[in-house]
């Protein structure tokens, strides 16, 4: 297959006061969100005036990405598009189609599978092609890559340093707790062509960095960010409530590993460098987060890689056992029922 560009996929987030609102319309349309948490989520984004630093971290990987594909010959013409914020991925394929692009590879920035993860970056491609009509250029997914070195390494890294910073004379009472976003319940069940799939990989991924990173301490999976309504079940136990469950049972100190994301987003520097920490310090738990990839070189790298595995056919890492392929299958990762007006 002949690829002609390269397109970053993500989320997008509000880069002034006056976006905040409308993004968070963008993200909740049709999925029941009570009114209570949009204001809640409103005012997190406002603490940080409005500005969430995940455009710019986008930013930043396409730098780091053209400086990589030039060092190795790819000379892909390197785009980025948005689910929830500008730059949206509608504009950004009208953009593609008037340079001539008919082919891009494009990477989402998010490791696992599932709706939200995954299928939903596929929602948002045909969303997008539709939009632009005819000649729209046609868009790959690069593939899941939760057991791939260039992740798993960073975050082994990030959680040794972070461990670095608590207390070495407590190691015995030290607990590695790994978070990412809570989804439905039902969402969970149905990821994946069998079911089952974004816990499986976050649950694999936890094992690969745990195994490397500090295997003599026990560790969890946990929850964060629970979103919807109360009376649909997320995935539980909540990052907070985890914390309180450790703190009784004797443990004095945390290292929150936020494997569930690719870079230190809101979610990450509200919900934890605020919540979860402030939790820590009501609890006297000693705290510290690990930092998500990022830039980090060897995640520049393995995006490099994902890109060559499609031109070359080359060698697929994985540290893990779970299989990862390069298309889904069509009825894999259902989309939730939406309420309310369709986008
Ligand atoms: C699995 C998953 C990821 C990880 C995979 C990936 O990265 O794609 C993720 C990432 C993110 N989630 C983000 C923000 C939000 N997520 C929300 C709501 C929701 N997230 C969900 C799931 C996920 N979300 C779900 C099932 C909902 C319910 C509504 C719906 O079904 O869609 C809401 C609504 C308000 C609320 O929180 O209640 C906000 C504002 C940001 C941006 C942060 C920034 O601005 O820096 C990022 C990267
Ligand atoms: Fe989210």
């Amino acid at each position: 297959m002949v690829y002609d560009a390269f397109v970053l996929l993500s989320f997008g987030g509000p880069e002034k006061p006056d976006d905040v609102m409308p993004f968070l319309r963008n993200v909740v349309r049709g999925r029941g969100v009570p009114d209570e948490r949009l204001a809640e989520v409103y005012e997190h984004y406002m603490h940080f005036g409005g500005v969430s630093p995940i455009n710019q971290q986008c930013r930043d990987l396409l730098a780091a990405l053209e400086t990589e594909f030039a060092a190795h010959d790819i000379t892909l013409p390197v785009y980025w598009g948005n689910r929830n914020w500008h730059p949206m991925l509608a504009d950004t394929v009208a953009q593609m189609r008037d340079d001539g692009i008919e082919h891009a590879l494009g990477f989402a920035t998010s490791a696992y599978g599932g709706y939200s993860s995954c299928k939903q970056y596929w929602e948002d491609i045909a969303a997008a092609r539709a939009h632009v009509g005819p000649k729209a250029p046609k868009i790959a997914k690069l593939r899941q890559f939760h057991d791939h070195p260039g992740f798993v390494r960073p975050n082994v890294e990030a959680v040794r340093s972070a461990l670095d910073t608590l207390d070495a004379a407590r190691r015995a009472s030290t607990r590695l707790v790994f978070t990412a976003h809570s989804i439905p319940v039902s969402m969970a069940q149905s990821a994946g062509p069998t079911g089952g799939r974004y816990n499986a990989q976050l649950e694999e991924t936890a094992r690969l960095v745990h195994a490397e990173a500090a295997e003599d301490l026990p560790y969890d999976l946990v929850w964060q960010s629970r979103s919807g309504p109360p009376h649909i079940p997320w995935l539980e136990p909540d990052i907070n409530d985890h914390l309180e469950a450790l703190a009784e049972k004797g443990v004095t100190d945390v290292v929150v590993s936020p494997i569930g994301f690719v870079s230190d987003h809101l979610e990450v520097i509200w919900d934890l460098d605020n919540e979860a920490k402030d939790t820590a310090a009501r609890l006297g738990l000693g705290y510290a987060r690990a930092a998500t990839p990022g830039v980090h070189p060897d995640f520049v790298s393995m995006v490099r890689e994902l890109v060559q595995e499609r031109t070359d056919d080359r060698k697929r890492p994985a540290l893990g056992t779970l299989a990862t392929w390069d298309t889904c299958q069509i009825d894999c990762c259902p989309t939730p029922v939406r309420r309310g007006a369709p986008r």
